[in-house]
């Protein structure tokens, strides 16, 4: 997959392009149907698939108090398209002049004269250009101006609710990764290079844990206990994980460690990546690290019941 921070000359550089237009964040069952249906249709006229997305989120320039924290990072993002088979991925920088740029502008400068757009796949919800007055009745107009196909994608949705972003974060605000998991069609997750902790997990609760640091610009589940999937190196385990403050030991740094479960080898420096799978609890202060370790135990009890009833 080729990427590019910006749009113009891309024609010259690749053939037919249909393009997804989009935020993306987190890539969601909604998101992948749409990838899916525009890989197709690039497929059905021998062009190339594409989107057309911005980075960093719009609402970050627009409205930066409303803006969202992330479900993917950008690179996470970045692989799960190549996986879906883009083949370009345009991350725009957006800037208040973008902003700026009427919804025909947009079509007949961007998609139809730098892009050479084909085809173009949006989702029923999208809208686009200056005061969000691009919408799919305007495209399917444009369309016909400037020789493009279009297709829109009705909504997906689960039990009657369509799936979206802002949907998700809220369940992982309230630390309901399982649910999140229904909408995002994976289990959410965090991934990074294990940093060296207090040792205190391995020296006075006889848990070591393997701790990350938490990417500010990420959304992360709900503080509290849960039974995760650890991937290392082509490898997964079960292990429970902490996320939170711990205030058994009064500290107030934010990050997330996990126990392995049956794996001893030390992972200081290793790129590991949990994904969430099930809530146990809420993180709580204890009495004492005694009363802890004790509930520790209980903890890993059930996760152990838990992981027999996941499959992947
Ligand atoms: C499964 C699990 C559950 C935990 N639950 C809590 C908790 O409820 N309250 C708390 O203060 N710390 C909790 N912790 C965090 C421990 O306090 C932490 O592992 C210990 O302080 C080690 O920190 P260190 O890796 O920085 O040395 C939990 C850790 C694990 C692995
Ligand atoms: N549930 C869905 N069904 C079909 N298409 C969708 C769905 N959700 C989003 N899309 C489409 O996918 C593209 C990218 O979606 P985008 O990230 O802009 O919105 P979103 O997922 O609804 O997020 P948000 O909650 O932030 O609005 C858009 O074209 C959008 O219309």
């Amino acid at each position: 997959m080729q990427l590019y921070h910006h749009w113009q000359g891309i024609k010259e550089k690749h053939n037919k392009i249909v393009v997804g237009l989009g935020n993306f964040d987190g890539l969601h069952i909604g998101h992948q149907k749409l990838i899916a249906d525009l890989v197709a249709l690039a497929r059905k006229v021998g062009g190339t698939p594409a989107v057309f997305t911005f980075h960093p989120h719009p609402l970050a320039i627009l409205k930066p108090e409303k803006s969202p924290l992330l479900l993917l990072s950008q690179k996470a993002k970045q692989n799960f398209f190549a996986k879906l088979g883009v083949e370009v991925l345009l991350q725009i920088p957006f800037d208040r002049d973008f902003a700026s740029m009427s919804p025909e502008d947009f079509v007949k400068n961007v998609l139809h004269e730098e892009m050479g757009a084909c085809g173009v796949v949006i989702g029923y919800n999208y809208t686009f250009g200056r005061y969000g007055r691009g919408t799919p009745a305007l495209l399917e107009e444009l369309s016909a101006v400037y020789g493009f196909e279009l297709r829109v994608i009705p909504p997906i949705a689960i039990e009657g609710q369509p799936v979206s972003s802002t949907l998700i974060r809220g369940l992982l605000v309230r630390g309901e990764v399982t649910e999140a998991a229904k909408y995002l069609g994976y289990y959410p997750f965090v991934e990074g290079e294990v940093v060296t902790g207090e040792q205190r997990g391995r020296n006075i609760l006889g848990f070591p844990t393997a701790n990350l640091n938490i990417d500010q610009t990420l959304l992360v589940p709900a503080n509290g206990v849960y039974l995760t999937k650890v991937h290392i190196d082509g490898e997964s385990y079960f292990g429970v994980a902490n996320i939170g403050v711990k205030p058994t030991f009064n500290t107030n740094n934010r990050n997330i460690e996990v126990h392995l479960l049956d794996f001893y080898k030390d992972l200081y420096g290793i790129h590991i990546k949990v994904s969430f799978t099930r809530r146990l609890r809420k993180e709580k202060k204890f009495a004492s690290p005694s009363e802890l370790v004790k509930q520790i135990e209980i903890d890993i009890l059930e996760a152990r019941a838990e992981s027999l009833k996941i499959k992947e």
